[in-house]
């Protein structure tokens, strides 16, 4: 027994010589520039994902060591369109790295997002994309346009005076509540109704914050060098200890997505079973019901890959494009001439706000797209790096060889502030995506190659058409309706925000979506 005792921490001390030493000399990103620390350990990682400024930190190491670097013993990152390129295109040799494992709620829980498998993610991406055809954003262009007029009457007080500026409203909150509604709708269709004051789903409220608050918690595990153990440890006993950990309204939130998905389950065998009688609804749920598995024509998700696939839906769906669009309302309220000519685009193009909506006059206001575009530069919520796993016989990134089991990214907050690529890449500038005399197709091009939130090839996000038109519907009949103006932001008036934080930008904690701070808005209806 005392020889254990005594033997362990030699053991430890061994290991741990033994892995410094193969790290500095021996790995194959041994003559990868980058921080020291970062080369040996997951020290840099894991701290700068606690603070929530993981992407600030990888921006910072690209401006010293150049358009790559390597951020952790395995990990080497680039920012550069070419390398973006080689990383994620169709053919790439690599998958999605064991990351993503570690997200999953239990075995159970497998997802688009989160399998690693090249060809099983292929098999479900393609069942996935029916649910995001043209028809089916049209579709929802059409549940989304009552949720936005509503949310736009309850941003005013209800004694509010035609010519007087409302109260103050906390729009991360409200803008969390209106994409979370309208998700619910589209994939249960059923509204948790979080935008209303009181409702009888009110203790829905509280689930936004709940994911965030859980991906704060999750992020810097994934950072640590405790990856591979909470992997291992997952189905194990550790999938339950997290699960007894959440609040009671995540778990009644867990129970309510279980009862949606068991009603739908029946609405939709009951109209396979008389179609004259009962239509389905035709929102998420419906279209990946009827997914076929293109091998044997049979249904191609279960019972518990629906669950999984609606519940990830809305992970991935809520927290991306409320944090996007309270940017952009940050951005256009505190840039007054962008304000103006947004303002301008969208009174003069529509007549009525039931005008905005999916369809060629909206797709023509080509100035609220840009805004948007320029938001998703500056504040891209996917900040930091998609991880890949280089596979068998390696691959060829920016023209470097990398042997399999290698991992490489890209990232996103630190290629959108690239000052080689956008000259003032501090600055909110929508112009820098519109063609003009000053700014010829080859600058528009040249940046857009290097510019891609919503990722490229085979896991890029299924959702970017929905997102936008999301984005564009909010931002068009808000702007429509009414003028707003900035009230407060936490960061605002604070000398020190941190390093790499400049009070220009929309402050951001990285948690691999990026979590937005508060800003307050005010409204007045317009004459
Ligand atoms: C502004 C809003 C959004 C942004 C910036 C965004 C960005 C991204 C990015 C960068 C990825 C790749 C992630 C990775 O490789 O790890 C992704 C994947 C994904 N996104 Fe989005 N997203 C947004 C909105 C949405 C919406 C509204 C939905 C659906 C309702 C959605 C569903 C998904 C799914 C299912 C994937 C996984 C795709 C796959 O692995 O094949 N996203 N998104």
């Amino acid at each position: 027994m005392l020889s254990y005792w005594f033997l362990s921490p030699i053991a430890v001390t061994f290991y741990f010589i033994f892995s410094i030493t193969y790290n500095i000399f021996f790995h194959p990103l041994a003559k990868c520039p980058g921080p020291f620390l970062a080369s040996i350990s997951h020290i840099p990682s894991f701290y700068h994902a606690c603070k929530g400024d993981w992407h600030l930190w990888l921006w910072r190491c690209f401006q010293k060591y150049g358009n790559k670097f390597r951020a952790t013993p395995n990990m080497v990152l680039f920012r550069s369109p070419r390398a973006h390129h080689d990383i994620y295109n169709y053919k790439a040799n690599a998958k999605k790295s064991n990351f993503y494992d570690s997200w999953s709620r239990n075995e159970r829980d497998l997802y688009t997002l989160n399998i690693t498998d090249v060809a099983l993610h292929a098999k479900r991406r393609r069942l996935l994309n029916s649910a995001f055809t043209e028809q089916s954003v049209r579709a929802a262009g059409m549940s989304m346009a009552s949720h936005i007029n509503r949310w736009v009457e309850l941003l005013f007080d209800d004694d509010q005076k035609a010519s007087c500026w409302s109260e103050p409203r906390d729009m991360k909150a409200q803008v969390e509540a209106l994409i979370f509604d309208i998700l619910g709708e589209q994939c249960f269709g059923e509204s948790f109704e979080t935008k209303e004051q009181d409702s009888i789903r009110s203790r829905f409220k509280n689930i936004p914050n709940a994911i965030e608050v859980f991906l704060k918690m999750m992020y810097p595990l994934t950072k640590s060098p405790l990856l591979d153990a909470v992997i291992w440890l997952k189905p194990r006993g550790l999938s339950r200890l997290i699960d007894a950990t959440l609040s009671k309204e995540v778990r009644e939130y867990y129970e309510f997505e279980q009862e949606c998905v068991n009603r739908r389950l029946a609405a939709e065998s009951s109209a396979t079973k008389r179609p004259e009688t009962t239509a389905p609804r035709e929102d998420f749920f419906h279209f990946l019901y009827n997914a076929k598995d293109p091998d044997t024509n049979e249904p191609g998700l279960l019972k518990d890959d629906l669950l999984a696939e609606i519940h990830m839906l809305i992970i991935a769906g809520t927290h991306t494009t409320s944090t996007a669009l309270t940017a952009v309302l940050f951005y256009i309220s505190s840039n007054f001439d962008v304000y103006h000519k947004l303002c301008k685009e969208i009174r003069t193009t529509f007549s009525s706000t039931e005008e905005i909506q999916y369809g060629q006059k909206l797709s023509s206001c080509k100035y609220l797209r840009a805004c948007i575009d320029e938001t998703l530069r500056m504040a891209p919520p996917g900040p930091a790096e998609f991880p890949r796993q280089i596979l068998q016989r390696g691959a060829t990134v920016n023209g470097e060889y990398f042997p399999a089991g290698v991992i490489v990214g890209a990232a996103g907050w630190a290629s959108g502030h690239d000052e080689g690529l956008y000259g003032d890449s501090e600055a909110y500038r929508p112009e820098r995506w519109i063609e003009s005399e000053a700014n010829t197709a080859v600058d528009v091009a040249r940046i857009k190659r290097g510019f891609s939130p919503f990722s490229k090839g085979p896991g890029n996000c299924v959702g970017q058409n929905l997102a936008i038109l999301e984005m564009m519907m909010t931002i068009g009949r808000l702007v429509y309706y009414a003028d707003l103006k900035l009230a407060s932001t936490v960061s605002r008036g604070k000398d020190n925000l941190g390093w790499g934080r400049d009070p220009r930008h929309y402050q951001f904690w990285d948690a691999h979506i990026g979590m937005g701070e508060r800003i307050e808005l005010q409204f007045k209806k317009r004459n």
